[in-house]
């Protein structure tokens, strides 16, 4: 799915204007139903909506949303700024309601002393993506005082305030929506914690905007759907063996952490490779035999790895609890120089990178790194923010030709031909010790089946939090553990095929 810019999102809309064709007014009253539709089957104990409009076309939809909503027998109550202008549309919508007499239309500035009623929901129609200024003091006295106020919380489009492109100043003010219905396309700005926090939970309203335009357009921004899943996953071929399924060596572990080894393990045994090697210290020996039997044991020292004795036509995926102590980065480093095959780091194997940053350009071409946002700063530096982060990410994948996976609530993978996919499986669940080591064994082992390493980090990382999904439903987000997840991801591959 592509991500457009505020301006693209325009284009789009106007192309479609234009070509559909289709008037101005009836794509806005397009918009209107695709959100009444929604809140009826969403909202079903819910009679009474206060509905917020502004003077652009977010506004105009908003008000054609009051229309349609009275006539669906919905209790509705409108608030507008009456000293400005709207635009043509808004005002069409405008005039239209003002002919309904049981719409009430108040003033904003009637907000504060108006007496909400419980129960009842309030909607922000106040600005979406055409936003390009500053709220002035009586929009960001309305904004907050909406804030305040104790009832459930829609924002048609974008929380009012939030840019569809840009992080926030600090003193940004913003509308805090427990539910955005936002048109076709994902912003930017949903997708990062700092702005993403605003917008509730997002759901996508298919408002049938030109097909021509979406496809021709370009961008290097996409979130990863569905459709990109399906055509990356490969069927197993009734006709093959283990062979087939490609040789994976998961090298983790030391005295005290060989958790992390058994997660790394059992999610590439889980995730389909057709051989499995765990380079582990020998304290490790009795756990792995006992929890991963399907794996083979190589030796990599007493209490930590140390030597990697690995099979050369195995993909290797490196760093859960390796540790740092110094046998253990001495042998690392000299197995990073003698290797020139795409691999899969995490955790140790990146700290001891960060160590050491000389070795950051030792990484072999087409690995993928999966940083979270501290080993990212360790390995490249501070940034203010996780768009600038971001950036950041662009320009270390470009230079050293690797793919990073950013892990975040909704994790980038960066190419390094440039291209940004955002994740959008996976939960707060996740957030736990562990899960990074699951994630490691599944790309790892997808990379050794011959997914090339832009599919194999796509594909992990959507499989990962589509498996953490399930497990949630389960268990519960807070009860969910790792484990859970990797039993998961039978599920899933049974869903895709
Ligand atoms: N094309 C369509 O029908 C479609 C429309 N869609 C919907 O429209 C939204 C974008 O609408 P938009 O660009 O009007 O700006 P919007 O986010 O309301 O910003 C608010 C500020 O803009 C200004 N303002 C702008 N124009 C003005 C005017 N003529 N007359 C007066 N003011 C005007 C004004 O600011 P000011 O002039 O005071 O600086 C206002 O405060 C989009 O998010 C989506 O909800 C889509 O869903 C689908 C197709
Ligand atoms: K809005």
């Amino acid at each position: 799915m592509k991500i457009f810019s505020a301006q693209q999102i325009k284009n789009c809309d106007t192309f479609t204007i234009k070509h559909e064709p289709v008037y101005s007014l009836n794509l806005m009253q397009r918009v209107a139903d695709s959100c009444v539709n929604w809140i009826s089957n969403n909202f079903k104990d819910k009679e009474i909506f206060y509905i917020f409009c502004g003077n652009g076309n977010n506004g105009g939809g908003g008000l054609a949303l009051a229309r349609i909503m009275y006539h669906k027998g919905f209790d509705i109550t409108v608030f507008i700024n009456e000293s400005e202008n709207f635009s043509k549309d808004a005002m069409s919508n405008l005039m239209k309601v003002k002919q309904i007499a049981r719409i009430d239309v108040f003033d904003f500035n009637e907000t504060q002393n108006f007496n909400f009623k419980e129960n009842a929901v309030i909607i922000d129609a106040l600005f979406g993506t055409g936003l390009n200024r500053k709220a002035n003091k009586k929009e960001v006295d309305l904004i907050n005082f909406l804030n305040r106020v104790k009832l459930s919380k829609v924002a048609i489009d974008m929380p009012s305030g939030l840019s569809a492109d840009h992080m926030i100043n600090d003193n940004t003010v913003i509308f805090k929506a427990d539910e955005t219905l936002s048109f076709q396309f994902w912003k930017k700005t949903f997708l990062h914690p700092e702005t993403g926090i605003y917008c509730g939970k997002v759901h996508l309203l298919d408002i049938s905007l030109s097909e021509e335009f979406i496809v021709k357009e370009p961008t290097n921004e996409f979130v990863i759907g569905k459709k990109l899943i399906r055509g990356i996953y490969k069927i197993r071929n009734e006709f093959s063996h283990k062979g087939t399924y490609g040789k994976t060596t998961i090298i983790a572990g030391s005295f005290g952490e060989m958790g992390a080894a058994v997660l790394a393990t059992k999610s590439a045994l889980k995730s389909g490779s057709g051989l499995t090697f765990i380079v582990a210290p020998k304290c490790g020996y009795g756990i792995l035999q006992t929890t991963c039997p399907e794996a083979k044991y190589i030796d990599g020292g007493e209490n930590s790895n140390y030597h990697f004795d690995i099979n050369n036509d195995s993909v290797v995926g490196i760093g859960p609890s390796l540790g740092t102590a110094p046998e253990t980065e001495s042998a690392f480093m000299d197995f990073l120089k003698s290797c020139d095959k795409p691999m899969v780091l995490d955790a140790d194997a990146l700290n001891i990178i960060a160590k050491n940053s000389q070795f950051l350009k030792k990484i072999p071409t087409n690995s993928i790194i999966t940083p979270h946002p501290k080993e990212f700063e360790r390995l490249f530096g501070k940034t203010d923010n996780s768009f600038k982060r971001l950036e950041l990410g662009r320009e270390k994948a470009m230079e050293l030709g690797i793919y990073i996976v950013l892990k975040d609530h909704h994790t980038q993978i960066i190419t390094p031909e440039n291209q940004v996919y955002y994740n959008i499986t996976g939960n707060s669940g996740m957030a736990k010790g562990g899960s990074g080591d699951a994630l490691l064994g599944i790309i790892t082992s997808l990379l050794a089946q011959n997914y090339s390493p832009k599919d194999a980090a796509i594909f992990g990382v959507w499989l990962h939090g589509k498996a953490g999904d399930l497990a949630a439903e389960k268990f519960s987000k807070e009860a969910m553990l790792p484990t859970d997840l990797i039993d998961e991801l039978g599920n899933v591959f049974k869903s895709l095929a």
